[in-house]
């Protein structure tokens, strides 16, 4: 079947494993590496669509779990699908609800037909399948499908690991089933294993040859200490296919962007930049600002002299420390638009350095200004 997605590889960097590359999708082109906004209900928080749009963003991440419990998926379907929901005419992929159930939901059992839950909203009772997860997605109409998986939790024995990612493969042959006629929509499988290098080669090698235009690196960013994270990383990205799209999910601060980047990940979302906003927290090039310190009481300099966005352009620390001690709604409005756009330009930057050869030394320029993470 032709796929409505499809990854290109453009350049592979000489020193690493770090690639530039470009996915197409229905909702046009996405240039790679790429961090992606996470919209979980159906909204980047505090962002309007056109800011998200006009700060580069190409492809936002929405959440399965969430919009099928609240507002429901026939209501997204009815007004004619996510992208017109919410007034974003770009890429969307949406996750699977497995890991939002595990996080969030009040799991209540696992078995090979899927998970039962209650709602962590009104504790009403649930079931998420494969099957089930896929109809949700198809509603929403993404451009990108996540099969319905389960993340083990960290840490977790190798035996349950083992049999978790047999049945996420289960799962997602059941997903393809469900899928094969969703032309305008693409599924991309993910890759679990936990910590296990030889159990993640397993997962790979039953997932590659189902021929999907992308995999996901799923099980990690769950707790594990990142020296381990990036060693299992390192070790797994190479059993993914170089011709497909490789995405790992919920990553997405400054340092492990370039260490995922450097390992030869293409794609990443993560909620912390709108997250941290909302508690007070900036990335800036010379590391993270915590604006309700009294220090900037009277600092009436931008958050970060070297970012051109409407915050830093307009505001200085003294006023975002004054909206954050207040509780406006501002400040969660300035500090996400701040920090969105601070890592989509980043990943921009990432995307040039590749090109011209120089990704290693921008990295390493990056992390010396930043300071420690
Ligand atoms: C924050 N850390 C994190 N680890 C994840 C693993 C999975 C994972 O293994 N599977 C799925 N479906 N999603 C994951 C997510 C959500 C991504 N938006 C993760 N987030």
């Amino acid at each position: 079947m032709k796929h409505a997605v499809t990854y290109e590889l453009l350049k592979t960097d000489q020193r690493t494993k770090a690639r530039r590359g470009r996915v197409t999708t229905p909702h046009g082109t996405i240039e790679t590496p790429v961090f992606m906004p996470v919209g979980t209900a159906a909204t980047v928080k505090a962002m309007r669509p056109e800011q998200v749009k006009e700060m580069g963003a190409e492809i936002i991440l929405s959440n399965t779990y969430h919009l099928y419990l609240r507002p429901g998926h026939d209501i997204v379907k009815a007004a004619g699908g996510l992208h017109k929901f919410m007034n974003w005419d770009k890429a969307i992929l949406t996750d699977s609800g497995g890991f939002q159930v595990f996080s969030l939901g009040a799991l209540r059992k696992i078995t090979e037909e899927g998970v039962e839950f209650r709602s962590h909203i009104d504790g009403s009772k649930h079931m998420l399948s494969p099957e089930k997860s896929m109809e949700i997605q198809n509603a929403l109409g993404s451009d990108i499908m996540m099969a319905f998986d389960e993340c083990a939790p960290y840490p977790a024995d190798r035996n349950y690991v083992k049999n978790s990612l047999e049945r996420t493969t289960r799962w997602l042959k059941r997903c393809k089933e469900y899928h094969q006629n969703m032309e305008n929509q693409s599924l991309f499988g993910i890759m679990q294993g936990g910590m296990y290098k030889d159990l993640r080669y397993e997962s790979a090698m039953q997932i590659v040859d189902l021929d999907l235009p992308g995999y996901a690196i799923g099980g990690l960013s769950v707790g594990e200490p990142k020296e381990l994270m990036l060693d299992v990383l390192d070790d797994c990205v190479d059993h993914l296919p170089a011709e497909k799209a490789r995405y790992l999910m919920g990553v997405g601060s400054p340092d492990y962007l370039f260490e995922g980047v450097e390992r030869g990940v293409d794609m990443f979302d993560c909620v912390l930049p709108t997250r941290i906003a909302r508690h007070g927290m900036a990335m800036t090039s010379y590391g993270r600002v915590n604006i309700k310190n009294a220090k900037y009481e009277r600092d009436f300099e931008p958050l970060d002299p070297e970012c051109d966005c409407y915050t830093c352009k307009n505001y200085s620390k003294a006023y975002l420390r004054h909206l954050y001690k207040c509780d406006e709604m501002l400040s969660a409005m300035l500090l996400s638009n701040h920090n969105l756009h601070f890592l989509v330009k980043m990943m921009g930057n990432i995307r040039t350095a590749i090109e011209e050869e120089r990704f290693l030394e921008y990295k390493n320029e990056f992390y010396a200004k930043y300071g420690r993470f």
